[in-house]
C-alpha cells in the first residue's frame, strides 16, 4: 500500500527514484576486555584498510565532481589514517590494557581532539580535530561493520531521505544522479531549501517522519510543487505522476518565452526581477532564467566552498566572474553572511543558545575586520569589470551601517591612492531583516544607498519563530499585515529619501506576494532564478493602480493572513 508523507514544498518539480537513506548509523559500541591483542590488532588494521579504501573513491570522486580542492580534505583524512603516533598509540592501548580495538581507538583519538581543540589560538589545527573526528567515525564504522552514506558515492538516480541536510550537503548532490530529496525538518527558507531551488532539484523538507517511514530502496515519489511524497507507489500513480511532470514541463516552457522580455505590468509600469545566486557558477542559471540583475549573491558561500578563508585574489576572480557574467546588470554582492545555519568548519564559533540570534554577519565582520578587510578589498577591485554594488547583512542600527561604510570608504581610499582601478559608482546599502532596523528604516534611508528586504530573516525575528523549525512554520506568515507594515515601512522611507527598495528573501518569488509588493511600490524583485519566469508572467497580468488598492486593504484593513490571501484571490481573478 501506498504511504503518503506530507511536508513543506521546497523546491518545484516532480521527481521518481529508489529512495537513497542519508541517515547516520548508530556508531555506540560497549568496551570490552580481550585475551588476543594480536588478533584485536588485526581488526583494527583491516578496518583501517577499508576506511581508507573508501577514502580513496571519495576523493576521486570529490575531485572530478567538485574540483581539487575540494578533495583535499579526504587526502588530509588518509594522512591521519597513516600517522604512526597515532596508529602506534592504538596498538600500544590495545596491547597494554587489553582492551578491545573500539575502545581504544575512541580514547586515543579523543585524546588528540582534546589536544588540538585546545590550541585557541591556531585555526589551522583546531580545524584538524574535526578531520580526526570524522576519520574516527569512518573506521568505528569499518570496526562496527555498518555503513556511513556518502552523497558522493552515488552512481544511479536516488531520492534522499534525510532527517536534515547542511548546506555543505547539499553542495555535494550530483543533479545527475539525486532527483530529488525529502527531509524530516526544515522550513521553506532553510538554507537547504533554497539551494535546492538553485539546483532545481524537486524538494519537500520538514516531512517530519520521512527516515523513519521510508527504507532504503523504496521507490519514492516527491512532488515538490504541493509538498506531498508517495512511497511504494502503485503503477498508476506513478502514471498520474508522470503526466503531473510532463504538465509542469510544457507549463515552464510557457514562461520560458518570456526569458527576454522587460518585466511591464498590465498598466505600463516596470519592475526589475533579479535573481539570488550562491557562486558565480549560478549566473549562467540565472541569465538562462531571464534575471535583469543579481539582487543578491550570498559571498558566504565562497567561504563554505573552501577549506581555508578564500584569499583576496579567489574572491577577486570570483566577484569579477559573476559581474562579467551579467554583461553590465547589477550584482549586488552581500558581504560574508556566516552564522545562523552556515558555518565555516575552518572558522570555529563559540556553541551559542541562539546562533540566529548571536555572533553572525556583520557582527563577526566589524569584529574580525582582518576578513572583513579582505572581503572588501576584493570587492572593490572587482567593481571595475561590472556593475557592482555591496550591501551588509543584519544591520540593527545607524551606529552598525556607518562602522562597516567607514570601514568601506577607508579600504576603498587605500587602493585608489596605491593607483588600483576602482569604480567610482558602488551602492553600498544594507539588508533589512532585522525589525528594529526596519522601524528606523528612515534614519537608515539617510545613508544606505538601497534597502534589500530580507524576508528569510524579517518574518523569523519578528513572529519569533525559527525560519527553519517545521513545528512552529504555522507562524511563518509572510502575508500576515504586521509583516506587510514593515515592508510598507522600508519602501516609504527609501523612496521618501530618493533610494530603491528591493526584496531579496523567498517573499519576493511567492506568486500570492507578489501582486501586494507590486502595490507597495518595491522596485526591485530578487528571488530563486528558477521563479523568475512565472513572476514576470503574473506581473504582466496585473494593474498596479488596482494591486495599490489591495495593498492599503491589506496593511490597513486586514487583521489575518487568510484575510489578506483572500483579498489577493479577490483582486487577481
Ligand atoms: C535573503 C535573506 O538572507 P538569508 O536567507 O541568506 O538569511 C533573508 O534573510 O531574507
Ligand atoms: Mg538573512
Amino acid at each position: 500500500m501506498t504511504k503518503m508523507l506530507k511536508g513543506i514544498a521546497a523546491s518545484d518539480g516532480i521527481a521518481a527514484a529508489k529512495a537513497y537513506m542519508l541517515v547516520q548509523p548508530d556508531l555506540s559500541f560497549s568496551e570490552a576486555s580481550i585475551d588476543d591483542p594480536e588478533a584485536e590488532i588485526k581488526r583494527l588494521e583491516e578496518a583501517v584498510a577499508a576506511a581508507k579504501n573508501e577514502l580513496k573513491i571519495i576523493k576521486e570522486k570529490a575531485a572530478a565532481n567538485l574540483g581539487a580542492e575540494e578533495a583535499e580534505v579526504f587526502e588530509a583524512h588518509l594522512t591521519i589514517l597513516s600517522d604512526p603516533e597515532l596508529m602506534g598509540n592504538i596498538n600500544d592501548k590495545i596491547k597494554d590494557e587489553k582492551v578491545n580495538a573500539e575502545k581504544a581507538l575512541k580514547d586515543v583519538t579523543d585524546t588528540f581532539i582534546a589536544m588540538f581543540e585546545g590550541m585557541t589560538d591556531n585555526a589551522y589545527m583546531q580545524e584538524r580535530a574535526g578531520d580526526i573526528r570524522d576519520v574516527t567515525k569512518r573506521v568505528l564504522s569499518h570496526l562496527l561493520g555498518v555503513t556511513l552514506p556518502n552523497p558522493a558515492l552515488i552512481d544511479e538516480e536516488v531520492v534522499i531521505v534525510a532527517h536534515d541536510l547542511t548546506p555543505s550537503d547539499t553542495a555535494q548532490l550530483d543533479r545527475k544522479y539525486v532527483k530529488g530529496f525529502i527531509t524530516d525538518i526544515g522550513g521553506r527558507t532553510s538554507h537547504s531549501a533554497i539551494m535546492s531551488r538553485t539546483l532545481e532539484i524537486p524538494a519537500i523538507v520538514g516531512a517530519g517522519s520521512a527516515t523513519t517511514t521510508i527504507s532504503e530502496g523504496q521507490t519514492v515519489i516527491i512532488d515538490g510543487i504541493e509538498g506531498n511524497a508517495l512511497v511504494d507507489p502503485s503503477n498508476e500513480e506513478l502514471k498520474k505522476y508522470a503526466e503531473k511532470s510532463d504538465a509542469f514541463a510544457k507549463q515552464k516552457a510557457e514562461w520560458k518565452e518570456l526569458k527576454d522580455a522587460k518585466t511591464v505590468t498590465a498598466d505600463g509600469k516596470n519592475f526589475i526581477l533579479g535573481a539570488n545566486i550562491g557562486t558565480p557558477k549560478d549566473v549562467e542559471g540565472a541569465t538562462d532564467n531571464g534575471a535583469e540583475a543579481v539582487g543578491l549573491f550570498r559571498s558566504e558561500f565562497l567561504y563554505m566552498d573552501a577549506s581555508e578563508l578564500p584569499s583576496e585574489d579567489d574572491q577577486f576572480e570570483a566577484y569579477k566572474q559573476a559581474v562579467e557574467g551579467m554583461n553590465g546588470k547589477q550584482v549586488v554582492v552581500r558581504t560574508m553572511d556566516i552564522g545562523g545555519d552556515k558555518e565555516l568548519p575552518y572558522l570555529p564559533l563559540p556553541e551559542e543558545m541562539n546562533p540566529f540570534l548571536g555572533y553572525r554577519a556583520i557582527r563577526i565582520s566589524l569584529d574580525r575586520q582582518d576578513i572583513f578587510r579582505t572581503q572588501l578589498r576584493a570587492l572593490l577591485r572587482a567593481s571595475n569589470y561590472g556593475k557592482l554594488a555591496i550591501m551588509f547583512p543584519m544591520i540593527a542600527t545607524v551606529k552598525e551601517f556607518k562602522e562597516a561604510k567607514a570601514v568601506f570608504e577607508e579600504e576603498k581610499e587605500k587602493l585608489v591612492k596605491k593607483g588600483v582601478a576602482v569604480s567610482n559608482d558602488i551602492e553600498v546599502g544594507m539588508m533589512m531583516e532585522i525589525p528594529a532596523a526596519a522601524m528606523i528604516a528612515d534614519k537608515l534611508a539617510q545613508y544606505s544607498d538601497f534597502f534589500s528586504i530580507g524576508t528569510n530573516d524579517l518574518i523569523q525575528y519578528s513572529m519569533a519563530a525559527d525560519r527553519g523549525n517545521e513545528r512552529v512554520s504555522y507562524l511563518y506568515q509572510p502575508y500576515n499585515p504586521s509583516i506587510l507594515r514593515l515592508i510598507k515601512n522600508i519602501i516609504d522611507a527609501s523612496h521618501k529619501e530618493g533610494k530603491w527598495t528591493g526584496m531579496c528573501g523567498e517573499m519576493a518569488g511567492d506568486q500570492i506576494a507578489v501582486p501586494i509588493l507590486a502595490g507597495l511600490g518595491l522596485d526591485e524583485f530578487s528571488m530563486s532564478a528558477t521563479s523568475i519566469l512565472k513572476t514576470r508572467s503574473l506581473l504582466k497580468k496585473i494593474d498596479t493602480t488596482k494591486m495599490q488598492e489591495l495593498a492599503k486593504k491589506a496593511t490597513d484593513d486586514c487583521e489575518t493572513t487568510e484575510e489578506v490571501v483572500e483579498l489577493v484571490k479577490e483582486y487577481t481573478k
